[in-house]
């Protein structure tokens, strides 16, 4: 069996058109764009490139882009201050503040600071207890491209057994709480987890988050499985994401590459959670930009 590859960049290159279609409405309405922020603190070459391609997709879907570059030394007080301003702005909609931070700033105190009501980016305590208990709120960009590209594929994700490969606060942990809402028995593995293979082999569903290089085998795969892989490990020989791609593809039912999966949808789904919160703050009704809330 050969796996489907499931087209991350045509499905985020039609999620992009459908929140354009939907700007000038909003523009209609308000007299403004939606905005987005992006703060980008220091040079670090791979987070220039990925604020440059969100600052680029915000234009070209008829938003503002309003991007704030600080030097790498910046220290917490000064963000804490440009947080305040941003907060207080009422054309900012969205705010994203490019992690990792520097180490002399807290990243936990910024986070916290971010209005949970212009918190795109999901990552608000706020916003994950939203999310734990159903109430509206942001989910995390990447979780919520994952699963629009799984309904993609199965439509309903009801009673399917999935394992979340990682557990991080950004991408583990909200996918799973993601699925749970979608009905499927969740399983979250990580490094301390016995028998990785066995618990991937019992997964119709399988994401993997965990930052590792081809961790996952062909032979781990359930034949049929629809496998999401959320890794971008830069290596001598490239991008690789967290599966065994040629391996998994002789075995899975349906697979996202690296690049062009899960990457593409994630800046996707920062414009249309910044379209859905200026439609918010505007009173406006926002149009279905897909599923999830
Ligand atoms: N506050 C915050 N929010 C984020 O959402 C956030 C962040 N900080 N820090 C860094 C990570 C990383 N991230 C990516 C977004 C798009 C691609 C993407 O589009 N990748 C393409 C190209 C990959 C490449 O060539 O580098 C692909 O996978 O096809 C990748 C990674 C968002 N992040």
């Amino acid at each position: 069996m050969t796996a489907t590859i499931i087209d991350g960049k045509a499905h985020a290159a039609s999620l992009r058109a459908a929140i354009a279609g939907h700007v000038p409405a909003f523009r209609a309405a308000t007299g403004r764009a939606p905005g987005l922020a992006v703060v980008l603190v220091g040079e670090d070459p791979a987070s220039a490139v990925y604020v440059r391609s969100k600052g680029r997709a915000t234009r070209e879907a008829g938003m503002e882009s309003v991007e704030h570059r600080l030097p790498a030394d910046t220290d917490t007080a000064t963000l804490l201050a440009l947080v305040a301003d941003l907060n207080a702005d009422p054309a900012i909609d969205g705010i994203l503040v490019q992690l990792p931070l520097p180490r002399q700033v807290d990243a936990q105190a910024v986070l916290l600071a971010i209005d949970p009501d212009k918190d795109v980016d999901g990552f608000h305590p706020v916003n994950a207890g939203r999310l734990a208990t159903g109430m509206p709120g942001f989910v995390p960009c990447t979780p919520l491209g994952c699963v629009m590209l799984l309904k993609s594929v199965h439509g309903s994700l009801s009673g399917l057994d999935a394992v979340v490969i990682g557990r991080s606060n950004i991408v583990g942990k909200p996918m799973a709480q993601l699925l749970i809402a979608e009905s499927c028995t969740v399983t979250v593995a990580h490094s301390r987890t016995r028998d990785l293979p066995a618990r991937i082999r019992a997964a119709d569903i399988v994401v993997a988050a965990v930052g590792i290089p081809a961790l996952v085998k062909g032979d781990w795969i359930k034949p049929g499985a629809t496998v999401i892989d959320v890794g971008i490990n830069r290596t001598e020989t490239g991008l690789v994401g967290d599966v065994d791609f040629a391996e998994a593809m002789a075995v899975a039912g349906a697979i996202t590459p690296v690049p062009g999966g899960v990457g593409p949808m994630t800046i996707a789904c920062l414009l249309r959670n910044t379209y859905v919160s200026a439609c918010r703050r505007e009173g406006v009704a926002a149009a279905p930009v897909d599923t999830a809330s």
